[in-house]
Parts: C-alpha cells; sequence; structure tokens
C-alpha cells in the first residue's frame, strides 16, 4: 500500500495557521491531524488531547529522552513537540497526516521526511500580521513585540518551503492548501 502524505503547514506566529488549521478540519474532515505536546498553559477553550496534549517541564522532557517526537522547538518560552508513533502509524496505513507546527520544527521535520510537502502561510502584509496578533487579545505588548521580531525572521525560511500560501481570506487559503493536496496525489513520483 501507498504510504500517506506528510502535509506540513507553517509560516509565523499569528498569521493564522490555527485558523486555518480548524477551516480545513471542517473542509477535509478525511484528513488525520495531528495533536502536539506542549507546556504552554491551556487559554480558554482549549482541551487537553483536542488542541494540544497539555504537558509539565517534566513530562515534556522524558518524552524527549525516550525519544517519542518526531521533532520539538522551544517556542517563545515553552516547548512544543509533534508526537512520533501517531505520525509514524498513519503513513504508514496508507492516510494523510497534517502538521500545524512553527518553522524551526518544520525544518526538523524536512530533514527527517524531506518527501513531505510543506506549505508556509504568509500574511497579507507585515502590518495585517500584527494586527491579528494583537486582536487574538492572548498577549502582551512585550510578547507581541517579541512574536513579531520573531515573525521577521521566520519569513526568510520561506525559501525552505514547497509552498507559499497567503492567508488573505480563510476560506481562499483553505482552498489553495486543498488544491495543493488534491495536486500532490496526482503528481507522478
Ligand atoms: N515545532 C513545533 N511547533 C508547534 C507544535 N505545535 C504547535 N506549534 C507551533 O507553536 C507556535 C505557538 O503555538 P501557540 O502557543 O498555540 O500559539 P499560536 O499558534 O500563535 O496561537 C505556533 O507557531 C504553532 O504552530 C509542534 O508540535 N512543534
Ligand atoms: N484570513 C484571516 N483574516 C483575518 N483575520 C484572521 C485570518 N486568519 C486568522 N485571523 C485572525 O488572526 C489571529 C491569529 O490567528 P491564529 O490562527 O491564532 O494564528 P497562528 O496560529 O498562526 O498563530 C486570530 O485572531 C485570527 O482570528
Amino acid at each position: 500500500m501507498a504510504k500517506g502524505l506528510l502535509i506540513v503547514l507553517s509560516g509565523p506566529s499569528g498569521v493564522g495557521k490555527g485558523t486555518v488549521g480548524n477551516a480545513l478540519r471542517k473542509r477535509l474532515p478525511e484528513l488525520t491531524y495531528s495533536v502536539s505536546a506542549t507546556t504552554r498553559q491551556p487559554r480558554q477553550g482549549e482541551e487537553n488531547g483536542v488542541n494540544y496534549f497539555f504537558r509539565t517541564r517534566e513530562q515534556f522532557l522524558e518524552m524527549i529522552e525516550k525519544d517519542e517526537l518526531l521533532e520539538y522547538a522551544e517556542y517563545v518560552g515553552n516547548y512544543y513537540g509533534t508526537p512520533r508513533d501517531f505520525v509514524e502509524q498513519t503513513l504508514e496505513q496508507g492516510k494523510d497526516i497534517f502538521l500545524e507546527i512553527e518553522v524551526q520544527g518544520a525544518l526538523k521535520v524536512k530533514e527527517k521526511f524531506p518527501e513531505g510537502i510543506f506549505i508556509f502561510l504568509l500574511p497579507p502584509s507585515l502590518d495585517e500580521l500584527k494586527d491579528r496578533i494583537r486582536g487574538r487579545g492572548t498577549e502582551t505588548q512585550a510578547t507581541i513585540d517579541h512574536r513579531m521580531s520573531v515573525a521577521v525572521d521566520e519569513m526568510n525560511l520561506m525559501q525552505h518551503y514547497d509552498y507559499a500560501v497567503v492567508n488573505d481570506e480563510i476560506d481562499l487559503a483553505c482552498k489553495r492548501i486543498e488544491s495543493i493536496i488534491i495536486a500532490e496525489h496526482c503528481k507522478i513520483r
């Protein structure tokens, strides 16, 4: 049986990865989504095992030690990582798996899965990006400034990706991602 496709959506904080990822879940319910582990505190409405596996720093370090993570990154003071077994089992079953992760982690996944499909989500402009981070209301001014400076560095890594998708409108961005997945399945390998 052919293996599934590993699809990675990445891009700067606040660009809309979570929003587009959630919209995609509704449009493409047959796609399997990886749930990451993190040491950050749950935000209102977030559920353990659904949005993230919320873990203590000790638990996370143990996952690293046991090599249970496909990749992990420290991002704005917290750890985030992709549980390895779930990704590998999904691909072995011939199903596609979708990861929504930040840029450092995506590049580590690329080293292990160069055949993956790497999609970079872009904001319509940097001003719009700042407005989105601020508008979400989850950040203080200091973390907004930090996230913006990280975002500018992250944009420079776009060249390592296969596709660039502008998140101007959520529906359009989803349609572009859906089209990429369809095209990749039609590709002669
Ligand atoms: N490397 C890596 N990054 C992740 C993972 N899960 C989530 N992220 C990224 O971590 C960053 C921060 O996530 P979060 O705290 O939920 O904030 P938000 O995505 O900016 O709302 C985002 O860029 C996520 O895409 C993961 O498993 N590995
Ligand atoms: N296409 C869009 N147009 C307008 N606002 C958007 C769009 N996509 C996302 N947003 C808003 O931008 C903010 C950041 O989105 P989020 O999904 O949390 O980003 P990320 O996961 O990349 O950090 C949220 O307030 C979200 O509602």
